[in-house]
C-alpha cells in the first residue's frame, strides 16, 4: 500500500456537451447513503441529478447509457455492485464520467484519490483533479482526523499500540440494520468487529500513517445516526511525554481555517464532562476533542460526527463539489 493516491488527472470541470449545469447520476439512489446525497443535492441549483428508471436500476446497459450523459457518477452500492459499475466505466473511454465511490471497494487502491479533503494540505487538489475518488468510511473519518496530525507532528509514533473504540447510530448499517432496529429485533446496544477484521482498519491504518495495525472496536446503539470515535492514550508512554495541551495544539494547528473540521478547546465541555453522539446530525461537521488529566498522565481523543453527514453523504457532496469544480456553499 502506498500513499500516492492520485489517479489519472481529468479535466472534467466543465459540464458535458451543451449542458448548463453539472450532471450527476447516483447509482444506488434508493439506499441510505444515496437518499442522503440526493436530499443534499436538491438544495443545489447548479447540479442536475439524472435518474434511472426504477425497473432498470440494476441493468448494466441502462446504467451505461445514463453514464454517457453525466459528468459524475456517485456509487452508493455494496462493494460488489460498486466494482461492477467501475468495470463498466473502465470500458467507456473518453465518454467515461468521473466516479465517486461511497463503498469500501477502492479506499486503499493506489490509483484512487482518498476523499478526505482535510487529510493533508494537498488532498483537496488531488480530489479536484482525480477521475476516481473513494469516499472515506465513517469511522476512519473520525479516527484519521485525530491520528494523522499527531503522527505527522511526531507526537505519536507510527508503531504505537493504539486502540480505537467507537459507537455509531444504526443507520451506519444501511437498510437491513435500520429495519432490524426499527422492528425491535436488534439489541439496545452491542459491540461488534470482535474478530479484528473490520473493513475500515486498512484505510484507518494507511491514511493515519500507522505501521502497527490498530485495534478497532466499534459498537452500535439504538438511535438512528451520530457517531463518536475515541482513542485512549497513556501520555507517559509517548516519546517526550506530551501533555493534553500539546496534542490539542497539534490538532488546532492542523485544522486552523478548516470549514468542516474543528479542534475543540482542551477538556471541553468541562471537567468530568460528557459527550453525546447526535449533536452534529444533518451537518457535514467533524469535531475533535482532547480530554486529558495532568495528574494521571492520561488522555482520550474523541471525534464526533454524523455517520450519514461527514461520515458519508455530507463528505460525498463536499467531494462532488471539488470534482466538478463547484464552489463550496
Ligand atoms: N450507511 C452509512 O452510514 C454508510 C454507508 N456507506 C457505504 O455506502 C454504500 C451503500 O450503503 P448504504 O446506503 O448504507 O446501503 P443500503 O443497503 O441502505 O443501500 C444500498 C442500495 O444499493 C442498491 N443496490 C444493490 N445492488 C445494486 C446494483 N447492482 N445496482 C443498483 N443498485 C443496487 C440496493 O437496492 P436493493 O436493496 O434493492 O438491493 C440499495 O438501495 C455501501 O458500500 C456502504 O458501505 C458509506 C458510508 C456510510
Ligand atoms: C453501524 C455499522 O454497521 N456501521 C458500518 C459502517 C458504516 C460505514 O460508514 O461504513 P462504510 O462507509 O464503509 O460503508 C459497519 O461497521 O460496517
Amino acid at each position: 500500500m502506498t500513499l500516492t493516491d492520485t489517479n489519472q488527472p481529468k479535466s472534467v470541470n466543465q459540464p458535458k456537451s451543451g449542458a448548463t449545469k453539472a450532471t450527476v447520476f447516483v447509482d444506488g439512489a434508493s439506499g441510505t447513503t444515496g437518499l442522503g446525497i440526493q436530499e443534499r443535492l436538491r438544495l443545489l441549483d447548479n447540479v442536475e441529478v439524472k435518474h434511472i428508471a426504477e425497473d432498470k436500476r440494476k441493468d448494466a446497459g441502462a446504467k451505461r447509457a445514463l453514464m454517457e450523459e453525466v459528468d459524475l457518477v456517485i456509487l452508493c452500492l455494496p462493494d460488489a455492485a460498486a466494482k461492477e459499475t467501475v468495470a463498466l466505466i473502465d470500458t467507456m473511454g473518453n465518454s467515461a464520467p468521473k466516479v465517486l465511490d461511497a463503498s469500501t471497494a477502492y479506499r486503499v487502491a493506489p490509483d484512487w484519490a482518498y476523499g478526505f479533503a482535510e487529510l493533508a494540505p494537498d488532498q483537496a487538489d488531488k480530489i479536484r483533479t482525480a477521475a476516481k475518488v473513494s469516499n472515506p468510511g465513517c469511522y476512519p473519518t473520525g479516527g484519521i482526523a485525530l491520528l494523522r496530525p499527531l503522527v505527522d507532528a511526531g507526537l505519536l509514533p507510527p508503531d504505537y499500540p493504539l486502540t480505537l473504540n467507537a459507537v455509531s447510530g444504526y443507520s451506519g448499517g444501511g437498510k437491513s440494520m435500520i429495519a432490524s432496529f426499527e422492528d425491535g429485533s436488534a439489541p439496545a446496544f452491542e459491540l461488534y468487529g470482535l474478530g479484528f477484521e473490520h473493513k475500515h482498519v486498512p484505510e484507518l491504518q494507511l491514511y493515519s500513517r500507522l505501521t502497527r495495525r490498530p485495534i478497532f472496536i466499534p459498537s452500535v446503539g439504538n438511535y438512528r445516526q451520530g457517531m463518536l470515535v475515541s482513542v485512549p492514550l497513556q501520555l507517559d508512554t509517548l516519546p517526550g511525554k506530551p501533555s493534553g495541551a500539546d496534542l490539542q495544539a497539534a490538532l488546532a494547528k492542523r485544522y486552523a481555517g478548516s470549514k468542516y473540521v474543528t479542534a475543540m478547546p482542551l477538556n471541553e465541555p468541562g471537567k468530568g464532562g460528557k459527550l453525546e453522539p447526535e449533536a452534529l446530525n444533518e451537518t457535514n461537521q467533524l469535531e475533535l476533542y482532547v480530554f486529558a488529566s495532568d495528574k494521571h498522565h492520561q488522555a482520550v481523543l474523541v471525534a464526533r460526527l454524523d455517520n450519514l453527514g461527514k461520515g458519508a453523504s455530507g463528505a460525498a457532496v463536499q467531494n462532488m463539489r471539488l470534482m466538478l469544480g463547484l464552489a463550496d456553499a
